[in-house]
């Protein structure tokens, strides 16, 4: 399995850039253009029962994963994930993150390490963020969505900041304060501060980072959050 300590450094925001904000008729030349810039590749797929849109489908992450070195992370949303994990896996994919409200949560995260990937819970706005402890077990790191499942281009909750800083002070109190936590949804100018300043060890840039006219500043700029840098970026406009 991927050593996640280098990957999510204490140090150091980690950028997962989603591919699905990506010019999507033209990935292979993004994979490519997007490398030197991301930590890990982010992609986002369904059952199409989860959310509605089949997203990223497992032929198209094996066709894309040649294409560079960089981790994929596959955001799996289904309500079974376990047949999803295992086509995903053979794609070549990394980390794999199934959600928590999924029926075969438990069965998908063990898969996902017997195939020698990194195991990713994911949890919906909705769900109470000590729903994770049930799993600690067989869970490399968390996901905490901070939109609405399967969408993108809307505004982080106000409350996404919040759940961060509580899994970081459950994981402390749990002794499993070295998992990481990935930020997903609504990364923007204003609301990347807050969610590093309560413990986000990545975050998921969608059109943040792809609507930058400099690539280079603004990936810059998501690194230094855990210390104060100004921001270098283009600003996004949004639907609420
Ligand atoms: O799945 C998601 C959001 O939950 C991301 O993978 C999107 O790609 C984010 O896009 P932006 O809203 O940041 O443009």
């Amino acid at each position: 399995m991927l050593p996640l300590a280098d990957l999510y450094p204490r140090d150091r925001l980690a950028v997962e850039i989603s591919l699905w904000s990506a010019d999507l008729a033209d990935l292979g030349a993004e994979v490519a253009r997007l490398t030197p810039y991301a930590d890990v590749f982010h992609i986002d797929a369904s059952d199409t029962r989860f959310v509605p849109s089949p997203l990223f489908f497992p032929d198209l992450v094996a066709a894309l994963r040649p294409r560079t070195r960089v981790p994929f992370h596959v955001h799996v949303m289904a309500e079974r994930a376990l047949p999803l994990v295992e086509d995903f896996a053979r794609a070549g994919v990394d980390l794999l993150s199934v959600h928590a409200e999924a029926d075969d949560v438990a069965d998908a995260l063990q898969a996902i390490r017997a195939r020698g990937g990194a195991a990713g819970l994911a949890l919906r706005l909705d769900t109470p963020v000590d729903t994770v402890v049930a799993y600690f077990e067989d869970v490399d790191f968390v996901v905490l969505i901070g939109t609405p499942l399967g969408t993108k281009g809307t505004a982080m909750d106000p409350a996404a900041p919040d759940r961060v800083r509580q899994l970081r002070a459950l994981v402390a109190r749990t002794g499993r304060d070295r998992l990481p936590v990935i930020a997903d949804g609504g990364i923007r100018e204003n609301t990347v501060p807050d969610l590093a300043s309560a413990g986000a060890d990545a975050v998921v840039a969608g059109s943040l980072l792809l609507g930058s006219d400099d690539l280079a500043a603004t990936t810059t700029w998501l690194h230094n959050q855990r210390g104060d840098v100004a921001f270098a970026g283009k600003r996004v406009e949004e639907r609420t």
